[in-house]
């Protein structure tokens, strides 16, 4: 794979950014699991062709909020637009690839038989033969399986298959990418050549990504951030913004000084309607 810096991109795409058109914009954006309100009235943008990074520590909502963005989130109200369209939008299926934490393969096929096989779905008919051909070829280079090609999926490493996964969801060429967790479980290597690969599918071919994450210090490796907590966005800004802002040298700290600061406003609120409460409260007779 290509080397590549993410510093330099991210540096050029932050003088950029204000600039890029919204790939995702939502307004007060609830989701409900269960009996919980697990998103809570989130107010957010996604800008095309950039990597937007989501992270949070687990159980926060990440998972969620990428299943209302791709449609599949049941009980979610507020406003959600991708890629112009309301989010969930059948026109919108061919235009987003999703890889969820668990890879989507089939362990009985080799690498190359399951893109052959998805790629028939998307391009079916002899008349689109070669177009298959070279979607395959060009998934299973994105991806650096090329020397597994001929290995059965169920053989593969859990890091291999995640990949088989990820060439899958880019066999389309999406326009928008959303990656839960894709870093999960791979080597130092393999994560640096991942998040190359993701620089240049941004750079070169226009996708947009959204890349969740709790380890963070993968958040230095996006243009932008959206940093959440229990269901809601605590900050969204580009790293090096979010690092002066709170005059820190890392986003992990800058998401701790911010965490420290919600602690300290929501007990202020606390204590302020346990005032309230007392003062309304009707004289004893
Ligand atoms: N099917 C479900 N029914 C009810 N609650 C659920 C369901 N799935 C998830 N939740 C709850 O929703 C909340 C958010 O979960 P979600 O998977 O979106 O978090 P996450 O940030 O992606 O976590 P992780 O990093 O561990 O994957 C959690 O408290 C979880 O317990």
């Amino acid at each position: 794979m290509m080397n590549y810096s993410a510093g330099e991109a991210a540096d050029k795409a932050s003088t950029r950014g204000a600039a890029a058109t919204a790939a995702v914009t939502a307004q007060n954006l609830t989701a409900t699991r269960g009996d919980r309100q697990v998103l809570r009235g989130l107010d957010f943008t996604v800008p095309a062709g950039r990597i937007t990074g989501l992270l949070g520590p687990s159980g926060c909502g990440k998972t969620t909020l990428m299943r209302t963005i791709v449609g599949t989130q049941a009980k979610v109200t507020g406003t959600l637009q991708v890629l112009g369209r309301p989010a969930g939008d059948p026109a919108l299926r061919s235009r987003i690839g999703y890889v969820t934490q668990a890879p989507s393969v089939y362990d009985d096929l080799t690498v190359r038989q399951n893109l052959d096989y998805f790629a028939a779905v998307l391009l079916p008919g002899r008349a689109h033969r070669h177009d298959r051909r070279t979607a395959v070829d060009r998934a299973i280079e994105d991806v650096d399986l090329a020397d597994h090609a001929g290995s059965l999926a169920g053989r593969l490493s859990g890091g291999q298959r995640s990949r088989v996964s990820l060439a899958v969801a880019l066999l389309g060429t999406p326009e928008l990418l959303v990656l839960d967790e894709p870093t999960v479980g791979l080597d130092p290597v393999l994560r640096r050549d991942l998040w190359n690969l993701f620089h240049r599918l941004a750079a070169e071919r226009g996708t947009t990504l959204l890349v969740s994450s709790h380890v963070m210090d993968e958040a230095e490796r996006c243009h932008r951030l959206l940093l959440m907590r229990e269901g809601e966005i605590l900050a969204e800004d580009t790293p090096e913004a979010l690092r002066r802002r709170n005059d820190t040298a890392t986003v992990e700290e800058a998401f701790l000084h911010l965490v420290d600061a919600a602690n300290t406003r929501a007990a202020q609120a606390a204590r302020a309607a346990r005032g309230n409460e007392a003062t309304t409260e009707e004289p004893r007779p």
